[in-house]
């Protein structure tokens, strides 16, 4: 047994022995913060992982209450009936608002949460049948197996039951496929939607889910409190779950009830202690609320369960067993034409900034695509990736017109890339990193995912991914974090991303940009080695000492238009281009 294990089995029985141990006024505020911990496990997923604020959720959590209020006292259910309607009540809410509202990017996301917390707040408030201002009172109790659960005591088993599942249900998503993508999406689309990640799915069903656990803590708060009313679903109560999530640490779940518990606890401290201080009545709290998260974001950003996570002995790194190795795919042979662009046209308002360019690239070889600053190489790049579509001309992947598809259904089609950019997730391992390049072989869903049934597929994926860091030669940094690597080495782990992509062609944009000289020829030798094992690459680049030794042919670019094309040899000798680079000789040499 490892030491993590110990502790997190003594943290199990110490929550399983406190609502038996606490006098009865703490156990109530015990089981306040178990529910509001549920909510906010939903917002560590959604703002903390994805990247997504919202204001909104306290409101969802209100639907999930007045359903089952209204279903129990109005209409008789049984409570135990009342929460799966009232999960889908909140989901299809959840769904029909992401749908509207998700493919905002920027501010206008969290404009449009508090926007739909506010209304729905009035619609609690202004439905005559949900009691109004006033609410709805006499909601009955839960009963397990004939036991009313009256008793703060009981109701506290209950409610650590419903956070331990929606907590451990939240780390499994994170260690798999799904929450890979999850994190990708952080930064925006362009990498998870790069690795085959439909990204604005995965936000709906990311946002879907958060509501979903702000409604079953809707639920038990309902049956809590045994009446309900608007307030603890306003846009201020929204407000203070956000105020949780960045005090506990938004990016981590067990942050979630650090954050419930500092801020609730503090609340009612607060509540008692600070009327006498100053000598007046009101909500003083909330203003040290304030002055607390600013405090947290200004010393500890990540907030403060990074800080604990720092004294807590670390789960020791362990790979699961491979049974099994993903599908590979078929690759073409050798001088097979794989990649076709046939008069490229990208025009942006005024400019052409590709202009009727085209080439053809074979299996096997290396092909670069070269020109000066602005020339149009990575408009380009994103022509045949996908990023930014053609606007005339054709582009055909293995005898496919790709011109039309998006970035993830041309990845699934065989073709991976680098970024000119680095695009890593810093926190996570190198090879969690590189098991991201795995995302379109897997097929496990988020389902699947929360309840830890993909386990196989991950070994799998796992397994792949360390076989592609030790092709790179990374495969003794696996359990590093990526954020520690230098440079060079973090190009290379891209290489060994989009490797565990199994790709038929690899793209690569500016490899070499920021890295030393020594770090460019490593670069270099391991391409070369790449292509020995027939690895396909299409190498945008700058730099004409990465270029000139590797590449098998050239295709160089000047203000939009193919300039030339031709072995290494041939561009050297090429009048057009040695003037192109502006008196730079493409040898190396400066021209006289
Ligand atoms: N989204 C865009 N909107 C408008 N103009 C753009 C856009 N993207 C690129 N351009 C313009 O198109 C031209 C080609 O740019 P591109 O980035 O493709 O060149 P490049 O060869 O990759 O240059 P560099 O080596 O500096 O990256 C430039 O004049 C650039 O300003």
């Amino acid at each position: 047994m490892n030491a993590r294990l110990i502790l997190s089995v003594v943290a199990v029985v110490l929550a399983l022995a406190l609502p038996l141990i606490l006098p009865l006024f703490q156990v109530t505020l015990l089981v306040n913060i178990l529910i509001f911990a549920t909510v906010v496990v939903g917002l560590v997923l959604l703002t903390g992982i994805v990247g997504l604020t919202s204001f909104g959720q306290a409101a969802f959590m209100g639907a999930g209450a007045y359903t089952t209020a209204v279903l129990t006292t109005q209409a008789g259910w049984s409570p135990w009936l009342a929460l799966p309607a009232g999960l889908v009540v909140t989901g299809l809410i959840a769904w029909v608002l992401g749908l509207l509202t998700l493919r905002m990017q920027g501010h206008y996301l969290p404009l449009a949460t508090i926007a739909w917390g506010m209304s729905l707040y009035y619609v609690f408030g202004n439905t005559p049948a949900l009691g109004g201002f006033t609410g709805l009172t006499n909601i009955p109790p839960l009963s397990v197996f004939g036991l009313d659960l009256t008793s703060p005591r009981a109701f506290a088993y209950l409610a650590l039951l419903a956070l331990g599942l929606t907590g451990l249900g939240a780390q499994f998503l994170l260690s798999s496929r799904t929450g890979r993508a999850m994190r990708a999406l952080r930064g925006g689309p362009l990498v998870a939607e790069a690795f085959g990640v439909n990204s604005f799915r995965l936000r709906v069903q990311v946002f879907v889910l958060a509501a979903l656990m702000a409604g079953l803590a809707g639920w038990l708060y309902a049956h809590s409190q045994r009446f309900v009313n608007p307030t603890p679903f306003s846009l201020q109560a929204g407000i203070e779950y956000l105020f949780m999530a960045v005090v506990g640490g938004s990016g981590f779940v067990w942050g979630a009830l650090l954050g419930s518990g500092l801020i609730t606890g503090l609340r009612e401290w607060l509540r008692d202690v600070l009327p006498g201080l100053i000598g007046a009545q009101g909500n003083f709290e909330v203003i040290v609320f304030g002055v607390l998260v600013i405090l947290t974001l200004q010393f500890a950003r990540r907030g403060l369960w990074p800080l604990l996570e720092r004294v807590l002995p670390q789960a020791p790194v362990r790979l699961l067993p491979e049974r099994g190795r993903l599908p590979a795919r078929e690759k073409p042979a050798p001088g097979t034409p794989l990649l076709s662009v046939e008069h490229a046209v990208k025009q942006f308002g005024g400019l052409r900034a590709v202009n009727d360019v085209s080439f053809e690239l074979r299996a096997g070889e290396i092909l670069g695509l070269i020109g000066p600053n602005g020339a149009g190489k990575s408009t380009m790049f994103n022509l045949v990736t996908g990023v930014n579509p053609a606007t005339s001309g054709r582009v055909s992947f293995m005898g496919r017109d790709i011109t039309r598809l998006t970035a993830g259904q041309i990845h699934r089609l065989g073709l991976a890339r680098t970024f000119q950019h680095v695009h890593l997730l810093p926190e996570l391992s190198l090879l969690q990193n590189a098991m991201m390049g795995g995302y379109a072989r897997g097929r496990a869903g988020m389902l699947a995912s929360l309840l830890h049934l993909e386990r196989r597929e991950e070994a799998a994926l796992q397994h792949e991914a360390l076989r592609q860091l030790e092709r790179v030669g990374l495969g003794e940094l696996a359990h590093t974090l990526a954020g520690n690597l230098a440079l060079g080495q973090q190009r290379v782990l891209e290489v060994a991303r989009a490797l565990v992509a199994d790709p038929t062609l690899l793209l690569l944009d500016e490899p070499a940009a920021g890295l030393r000289y020594g770090e460019k020829m490593d670069l270099a030798d391991l391409l070369r080695r790449l292509r020995a094992e027939g690895v396909t690459i299409l190498l945008v680049e700058h730099d004409m000492d990465l270029v000139m030794g590797l590449v098998d042919r050239l295709v160089v670019m000047n203000y939009g238009e193919k300039l030339a094309e031709g072995s290494p040899a041939e561009i050297r000798a090429h009048p057009a281009v040695r003037e192109a680079y502006l008196g730079v000789d493409v040898s190396g040499e400066e021209v006289a």
